[in-house]
């Protein structure tokens, strides 16, 4: 059924791009847990970054004076207790480059205090305290989540140090409200976040190979936001346990031909899917079985095509088929030869190339010197250059600049940003020759 809006229905601009933004570390553990030692590290180990660390104890909510005279039946270790809508509100200032006031908490009167701490914004934003990935939204915000992991024994005597040596409370208070508050807050709502990190430290000790895991996650992770920052047209995909496990698989040298196949057709399916998101779709109503009016979208497959670079991109054809039914897809083949350079030596394209979206398809994004010959014929073919969007699965930094910097208007979706180039141009730490992988030509 076709829109009564019809024709002049407007198009409905594709995804926005919100990399451009502050990056934020999540850290999260429970009461005593080392996740302050965990935050010392990585500002340490980040030199040259602004890094701002902010707790989500200054979050706590004042107590009233009702609440104050039974402090000691007072829950600190439940979400309820943290002002979290204060907290989202400073976050999302930060994260987009605006200053944030900070709550000034005060632990001996329990009340919110002045003055506020002004804060400008960073690079960098670590923010820790035990039930930071409670909220979705909070964590939506965070591009690395890491959760310090230690033994409850261990945690149980860092916090009776704590209290009574450093903070002076008796022991008995302390056991009462660990056994009575902190052990239930980390069973009912700690521990079941543990599962939103990225990594998940084991903690205790000094322990280095954590240490060295974090800290080359987060840099890989900044590098990849840093360039996508700087290009705007750069869409890298969010990335899940799901997404990880499958480049896992695929780049792991000892997976089987079947499972290479296997695990890039899926992550094929995503990066496909990922890419018609940046589509422009039509506004269209339909009535629903129930006689309701479902006010939708639809993307026209007569204004869209694929394009793959032969032979690698041949593998994304049957994603691109099983999403969009009947799409025309052209080829183009380029023959690299060291001396002379990528030459084009065959294409086969859509006569109307011209009025068409086209999602251009290769899985590797090295160089970048192949995808500047497809690129160029297809603008010689008349394509607007804003009309293409290049669908990869691992892209080098090199190749990026390379294609984004001759073509600032082309999209490029990839699953993953590289290191970089070794001193063959084979992208590291890559996953070999796809084709060879796929077609089995080894
Ligand atoms: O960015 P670049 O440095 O140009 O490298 C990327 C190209 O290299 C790979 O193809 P390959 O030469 O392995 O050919 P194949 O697809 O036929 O295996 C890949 O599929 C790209 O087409």
């Amino acid at each position: 059924m076709e829109s009564s809006s019809g024709k002049n229905s407007p198009e409905i601009s594709s995804m926005e791009n919100n990399s451009k933004q502050t990056f934020i570390i999540g850290v999260a553990g429970g009461s005593a847990s080392g996740k302050t030692t965990v935050c010392d590290i990585i500002t340490q180990q980040l030199q040259g970054q602004q890094i701002i660390v902010l707790s989500q104890e200054s979050f706590y909510h004042g107590l009233s004076e009702q609440k104050l005279s039974r402090v000691h039946q007072y829950n600190f270790d439940h979400p309820d207790a943290f002002n979290t809508e204060r907290l989202l509100s400073c976050l999302r200032s930060l994260k987009c480059g605006n200053e944030a006031k900070i709550p000034n908490y005060d632990f001996k009167t329990h009340k919110n205090v002045s003055p506020e701490r002004k804060v400008s914004p960073s690079d960098v934003i670590i923010l820790e305290g035990i039930l930071v990935f409670h909220d979705p939204r909070i964590r939506e915000l965070m591009n690395v989540k890491l959760f310090v992991d230690t033994d409850a024994d261990v945690r149980l005597a860092h916090r009776i140090y704590r209290d009574t040596v450093e903070k002076g409370r008796d022991i008995t208070t302390v056991l009462e409200q660990y056994s009575k508050f902190v052990k239930p807050g980390y069973q009912d709502f700690i521990a079941p976040t543990k599962k939103y990190a990225d990594i998940i430290i084991p903690w205790g000790r000094n322990n280095q190979v954590a240490i060295d895991l974090i800290v080359q996650h987060i840099k890989t992770k900044m590098g990849q936001h840093d360039i996508c920052k700087f290009y705007s047209n750069l869409y890298v995909m969010q990335s899940t346990f799901q997404i990880r496990g499958m480049l896992t698989i695929i780049r792991d040298a000892c997976t089987s031909k079947h499972d290479f196949v296997f695990y890039a057709d899926r992550l094929i399916r995503l990066v496909v899917e990922n890419g018609l998101g940046h589509l422009p779709f039509k506004e269209k109503q339909v009535n629903t079985p129930t006689s309701a009016v479902y006010i939708g979208v639809e993307l026209r497959r007569e204004t869209i095509c694929g394009v793959s670079v032969i032979r690698s991109g041949e593998s994304m054809e049957n994603a691109l088929r099983a999403c969009c039914k009947g799409i025309k897809i052209g080829k183009i083949l380029i023959h690299k030869d060291a001396g002379e350079g990528e030459q084009l030596i065959y294409q086969h394209l859509p006569k109307d190339i011209a009025e068409r979206h086209v999602l251009l398809l290769d899985p590797i994004l090295a160089t970048g010197n192949s995808a500047v010959q497809a690129i160029s014929l297809l603008l010689e073919k008349g394509v607007p250059e804003s009309n293409i969007i290049f669908l990869n699965l691992i892209s080098a930094p090199q190749g990026i600049d390379m294609v984004c910097k001759r073509y600032p208007r082309i999209k490029i979706v990839t699953a993953e940003i590289e290191l970089g180039l070794n001193e063959n141009c084979h992208v590291i730490p890559g996953m070999g020759d796809f084709g060879d992988r796929y077609f089995g030509t080894y």
